[in-house]
């Protein structure tokens, strides 16, 4: 699927009919080979700075959940690690399986975890809306996270809180004053870096990737709240509960997998 101008058969559950994809040899989500990661001393400490009243809504596309930032200025920010310019925070959201067996993007050495979270920053220094930057190259920047079931997130149960009043395809409520950086394990400079896609339609290979070493816990019940939710708009007669939202992996195609950590 790497040499082919186009790869086809992208025949995802979720998604209808093959999607052609231009180029096709970076993308997403990939399995990370640790052993064969290559630790780079030039990669920088990741400065991110999220300012929570930026945040706007949160809602139900049809695919995951986003909470959105407001992205017209540079309070909510992520520079540094691999990065070479300024990004922009635009949204978070997450990935799970209808059970805690599978879930995440992903991977470690084939390790599956329940849940991960995405970040996902736009390069605010080279264009001027997200739109853009998400059809050009190092147009993006996402950090994910892993979930882990455990202990309760306290800072999550105000977003697991919200997820009732959005459980169809196309609801928003108004979501403010939810700092991000709760969700980022304590140390966020232990990470993989490589260069990727999005992992939903229109599926550009316009991302830096940034994969956290340390993983983040939830309790069974708030994970259990994500699985509530559905694929389908309150319209229609058969409800589909929102489980197992992530793209199989793709090939790496020679990419290589950078560490910030030895
Ligand atoms: N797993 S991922 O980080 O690749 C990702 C997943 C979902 C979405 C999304 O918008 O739903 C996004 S998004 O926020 O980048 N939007 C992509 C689709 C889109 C393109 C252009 C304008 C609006 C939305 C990213
Ligand atoms: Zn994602």
């Amino acid at each position: 699927a790497c040499s082919s101008k186009y790869v086809l058969s992208q025949m995802h559950p979720m998604w209808q009919g093959p999607l052609a994809i231009p180029g096709g040899d970076r993308q997403s989500p990939i399995d990370i080979v640790v052993r064969k990661s290559i630790f780079d001393s030039e990669l920088k400490p990741l400065v991110s700075v999220y300012d929570p009243n930026t945040c706007q809504q949160i809602w139900n596309n049809g695919y995951s959940f986003l909470v959105e930032y407001d992205d017209t200025t540079d309070k909510s920010t992520l520079k540094g690690g691999p990065l070479q310019d300024n990004f922009r925070l635009c949204q978070f959201h997450f990935h799970w399986g209808e059970s805690n067996a599978w879930g995440s993007e992903h991977t470690l050495d084939r390790r599956l975890f329940p849940a991960e979270l995405h970040l996902v920053h736009w390069n605010s220094d080279k264009y001027s809306l997200f739109e853009e930057a998400v059809m050009e190259d190092n147009g993006l920047a996402v950090i994910g996270v892993f979930l882990k079931v455990g202990k309760r997130h306290e800072g999550l149960q105000k977003l697991v809180d919200a997820l009732p009043a959005i459980r169809h395809k196309g609801s928003v409520v108004e979501f403010t004053r939810f700092d991000p950086a709760c969700l980022l394990p304590s140390n966020i400079n232990d990470y993989w870096t490589y260069h990727g896609s999005l992992t939903t339609p229109p599926l550009t290979e316009s991302v830096t990737w940034i994969i956290m070493k340390h993983h983040i816990e939830v309790s069974h019940d708030q994970l259990a709240v994500f699985r509530s939710l559905l694929f389908t708009s309150a319209e229609e007669d058969v409800q589909k509960s929102m489980v197992n939202n992530f793209r199989v992996q793709q090939p790496l195609c020679g990419r290589a997998v950078r560490s910030s950590f030895s």
